[in-house]
């Protein structure tokens, strides 16, 4: 059984793969925060942005099987499935791959979607994903020792970005911490972090920034 809060359409905000078109899937539950408030000061990661409790978001719901998944979050590809589109389903959460396995992956590819994956790096990761993103968390022990991208958010109490110097990733982004209450419009705090992100770019140049364009643009 696969839980998940919501599936959508929408641009890539963040990262290597902005402003491209993809259906995100966003899996319930996380193994760092309950996502309930009331526990937010106790959890290991505090700063999250994100509600992914339950199955109740836009086409959300419980999947019994990966095929049964996979042809739910092909049918919000807003194309046609021709060679020229490269359909993309985004799996975040929450932390997917509490959910995300092998017989998931290979369904989503039956479907023709390429699988990209959104995830805090302390679970192991199926074989197969296409695009793998890791952002870890202060205080937690990462089990991933190459992605495709890591994105920091920046900064982080207890956490130095040359703690991942020896994760091989091809590309390596600092994202500004934005406040977790603002969906969308002004953020103080995320505007002072992009200043404080931009002066460590500038002195470490194999960082570069990444910002949440989705929230600028008003777009999920
Ligand atoms: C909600 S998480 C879900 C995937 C996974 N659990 C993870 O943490 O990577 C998706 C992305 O949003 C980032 N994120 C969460 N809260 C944020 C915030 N307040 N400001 C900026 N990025 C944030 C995470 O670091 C991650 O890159
Ligand atoms: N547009 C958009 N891009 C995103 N990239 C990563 C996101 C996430 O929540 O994992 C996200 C999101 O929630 N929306
Ligand atoms: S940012 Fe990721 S790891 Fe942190 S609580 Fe949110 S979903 Fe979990
Ligand atoms: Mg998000």
């Amino acid at each position: 059984m696969y839980r998940v809060k919501e599936v959508f359409a929408t641009l890539q905000g963040e990262g290597a793969q902005a402003g491209r078109v993809a259906v995100f899937c966003r899996f319930s539950k996380c193994n760092l925060w309950t996502g309930r408030e009331a526990d937010r000061h106790r959890a290991v990661c505090q700063f999250c942005d994100t509600d992914f409790v339950g199955t109740d978001g836009q086409n959300g719901g419980e999947f019994e099987t990966p095929e049964a998944l996979a042809r739910h979050v092909a049918a919000f590809w807003p194309g046609s499935f021709s060679d020229a589109e490269n359909p993309l389903v985004v799996c975040t959460g929450g932390e997917p791959l509490l959910q995300l396995d092998g017989p998931m992956v290979e369904a989503f590819h039956a479907q023709g979607l390429s699988v990209a994956v959104e995830t805090n790096g302390t679970l192991p990761a199926p074989e197969g994903i296409d695009w793998l993103c890791m952002s870890p968390k202060a205080g937690t022990t990462i089990v991933i020792e190459e992605c495709d991208e890591l994105k920091l958010v920046y900064p982080q109490e207890g956490q130095d970005p040359a703690d991942y110097d020896h994760i091989r990733a091809s590309e390596r982004f600092i994202a500004p911490m934005a406040s977790p209450q603002v969906i969308s419009g002004a953020d103080a705090f995320r505007d002072a972090n992009t200043r404080q992100a931009i002066e460590f770019c500038l002195a470490h140049p194999q960082w570069r920034l990444s910002v949440q364009m989705h929230k600028m643009v008003g777009i999920d």
